[in-house]
């Protein structure tokens, strides 16, 4: 059956906490369309790595099933990382179930994942062919949920500051207005990528004319990285904007009004609000902003929850496409 849960921001809206059970066991964590393998905090850290983390206890599950020789290791597009070995349980995500499912079990984690004490683990939903398991590759929840979910997708409801949703084999349209734009999804590179090759700022004439021109959608990255072209047409429109090395890209006056965006998602105009690429201030007066717009120099772009605060993604993994709506 369907599944749906709650999903939580962390302070900041750097990312999006939901509850998942794996044998009998609830914790939070992060969803992550970006990335493949599902991995968790357990009791084989140390208590010193453990310490403010949930952690989930595969002895106290009688579900659990040892994959004995499979390890894993996985690096993050921001540096970060997990490793350590495998075996599998039943996950419930809000009522959708799968019986089997690879549990990466981290003996080794970053910096970032020991000092987010909110987190648990990831769970990745980009495609399976990205899944780090050794010897033998393992799959997705959604995979592995995809034949028995009512209708094949999953959908991301993430809002400023505010609970959201995550949902498993429907797609609520009261969550969004208006209907869905459907993109086809090229599935070669493992992410959910689709072409994004034109651009407008508050409403102008489109460019048309991105570098590359591709993107993926990635709950699992905190700002939005768009070809240089992107950011420096955006930026131009807002006053006082400057690229600031010291804090590592642009930052603006936080009392800048800043005009919404409109980005080609296979061919349809999505719309980024200007309130929600207004991140974060990085001084205590609240004086200097820093952007949720940035830029990457390596293809694809990466359209993260900046994009997902002002667009209900749904992701049909049955015919590999991405709907998105405005909400
Ligand atoms: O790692 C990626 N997404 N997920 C997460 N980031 C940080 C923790 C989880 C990522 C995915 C695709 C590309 Br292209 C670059 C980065």
């Amino acid at each position: 059956g369907a599944g749906s849960v709650a999903n939580t921001p962390e302070a900041g809206d750097v990312e999006y906490l939901a509850p998942v059970t794996i044998g009998g066991q609830t914790v939070n964590m992060d969803f992550d369309s970006g990335s493949s393998d599902l991995w968790v905090f357990n009791t084989q850290l140390s208590l010193n790595t453990l310490s403010g983390h949930m952690a989930y206890n595969p002895a106290q599950s009688s579900t659990f099933q040892l994959l004995p020789g499979s390890t894993f290791s996985i690096s993050y597009g921001d540096g970060s990382g997990a490793a350590g070995n495998v075996g599998t349980d039943t996950v419930n995500i809000g009522g959708a179930t799968v019986t089997g499912q690879a549990i990466e079990l981290a003996t080794d984690v970053s910096t970032s994942f020991v000092t987010d004490t909110q987190s648990t683990g990831l769970i990745g939903l980009a495609f399976s062919k990205l899944n780090t398991v050794k010897p033998v590759q393992q799959k997705t929840f959604f995979d592995n949920a995809l034949a028995t979910l009512p209708e094949p997708v999953f959908t991301a409801d993430l809002r400023h500051n505010a609970a959201g949703t995550y949902e498993f084999g429907a797609i609520d349209s009261t969550k969004f207005s208006g209907p869905l734009a459907w993109t086809p999804v090229n599935t070669t590179s493992g992410f959910w990528q689709f072409t994004s090759q034109a651009f407008a700022v508050g409403g102008g004439a489109p460019s048309t004319s991105v570098p590359g021109g591709q993107a993926i959608a990635d709950t699992g990255t905190t700002l939005m990285l768009a070809d240089q072209s992107v950011v420096d047409g955006y930026y131009s429109q807002v006053q006082g904007a400057v690229n600031n090395a010291t804090v590592g890209g642009v930052t603006f006056p936080c009392s800048a009004t800043l005009p919404d965006l409109q980005i080609d998602v296979g061919g349809t105009m999505a719309t980024v609000r200007g309130d929600d690429i207004n991140f974060a201030p990085v001084d205590q007066t609240g004086t200097t902003c820093f952007g949720g717009l940035q830029a990457t120099t390596v293809q694809p772009q990466i359209y993260g929850d900046i994009f997902f605060k002002s667009n209900f993604v749904a992701f049909n993994g049955g015919n590999n496409s991405l709907g998105v709506a405005p909400h």
